[in-house]
């Protein structure tokens, strides 16, 4: 009987040691997930994530000038973060920081070469483009040519989300090689092992010292050449040198030595420029075809993706910039990036993308494209590719 009523107390001590077991396993883990969540999600991230500090931040940014003011340090460096995630969707504004980066004066003027939405916190990101990866030589470079196109070229490559291009032309394999490849380093943006980093300055391809320079900062760098019409192109040149300096010749007196003769002046770089194959052979000194993509100035007019779908094939990249990116704007008359998720408003390329070019004599133009033509074939032949210049 003792043994019974013992047992029957036995049996409830036993089920309530089992719920108060049961209990403090069950708080033990909510403790432990509440600990792991804490950890996960409330300390500082190792590459926080923009978007989610953008949006974090973005309550203090419309309380206010003065609530922006006094942005905490973490609000800040988020909003850095975002305009280094623009860094694909705006790159406008990081060429005006870049301009700020590259000290010569052209570098400067680069910066304007893309409509602006609003004026960037140029320091605000630069604090950001130190944050992530390491600042290498770049792997791929717009080499030219001149009025080519490329900076429609840079800035539509550069929206890829493996591109990180320096936004200003910093001219070291022709006019700042004494500076050394830690400076042209240090110019460079920071980039992921998975990013190519690029720049473009339009006048290496006529440096002759530039394709042996490139070669040996790397016989695997990539070039991409923007070739346009030579006689669109020097007219170009033209117009833009015309728009900073008023009063020089006319081109017909720059263009020619003799007219009547229909003597060319090959010594004058407008002209020079144009003639492709001769500073195509001395790039083939150094590095193969294969290595160098030439765009069409004329097709990245008229199909922007269908050429940055082959630059992207080139750099071996995925095709990520397509149709969808662009849209025909009727008052500049060209294509444009489409309004870009993190951005309020389109992209055009600058004013002096698209100038109006002075009007030539057709007499003039004729005599100019026979003068380019034998070049224009050999060009074709050596690239595998009509232009159709002619
Ligand atoms: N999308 C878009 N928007 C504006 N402009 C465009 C575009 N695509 C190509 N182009 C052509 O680019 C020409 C300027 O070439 P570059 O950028 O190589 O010029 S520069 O050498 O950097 O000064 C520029 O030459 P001009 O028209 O003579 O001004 C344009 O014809």
């Amino acid at each position: 009987m003792a043994y019974r009523v013992l047992s029957s107390r036995a049996a409830p001590s036993s089920s309530s040691k089992f719920s108060s077991r049961f209990m403090f396993i069950f708080t033990l883990s909510l403790s432990f997930t509440y600990v792991c969540y804490s950890v996960l999600f409330c300390s500082a991230p190792v590459m926080p994530s923009s978007r989610l500090e953008e949006r974090r931040c973005a309550r203090g940014e419309s309380a206010g000038a003065k609530k922006l003011l006094q942005k905490s340090a973490a609000c800040t460096e988020a909003n850095s973060s975002r305009s280094e995630l623009k860094a694909t969707a705006a790159p406008l504004r990081l060429a005006v920081n870049r301009s700020e980066q590259a000290s010569t004066r052209s570098s400067r003027a680069r910066g304007a070469d893309v409509t602006r939405s609003k004026p960037s916190n140029a320091s605000t990101i630069s604090t950001s483009a130190q944050r992530y990866g390491n600042k290498k030589l770049p792997n791929a470079l717009i080499v030219g040519v001149k009025k080519g196109g490329t900076r429609a070229v840079l800035e539509f490559i550069r929206i890829h989300p493996d591109v990180r291009a320096l936004g200003t032309e910093p001219h070291f394999f022709d006019r700042n090689y004494d500076k050394g490849m830690d400076w042209y380093r240090g110019l460079m943006p920071r980039t992921l092992d998975s990013q190519i980093t690029m720049e473009k300055t339009p006048s290496y391809f006529v440096t002759h010292e530039a394709p042996r320079r490139i070669a040996t900062m790397s016989q695997d760098t990539k070039l991409i050449v923007v070739v346009r019409n030579p006689v669109t192109r020097a007219i170009s040149d033209y117009t833009q040198t015309l728009s900073k300096k008023p009063d020089i010749p006319s081109f017909e007196d720059l263009a020619f030595k003799n007219r009547s003769q229909g003597l060319v002046d090959t010594s004058w770089n407008a002209i020079r420029i144009g003639m492709y194959i001769l500073h195509l052979e001395n790039w083939l000194q150094y590095f193969r075809l294969s290595q160098i993509h030439f765009v069409s100035g004329e097709r990245l007019i008229t199909d922007p993706a269908g050429e940055l779908g082959r630059v992207q094939d080139f750099l071996g990249l995925k095709r990520i910039i397509t149709d969808k990116h662009f849209y025909f704007n009727r008052t500049k008359g060209f294509p444009c990036l489409k309004k870009p998720e993190s951005s309020s408003t389109p992209r055009c390329l600058g004013k002096s993308k698209g100038r109006t070019h002075v009007q030539i004599d057709q007499e003039v133009i004729e005599q100019l494209r026979d003068f380019y033509r034998p070049f224009n074939v050999k060009f074709y032949e050596m690239v595998g590719h009509d232009f159709r210049w002619d």
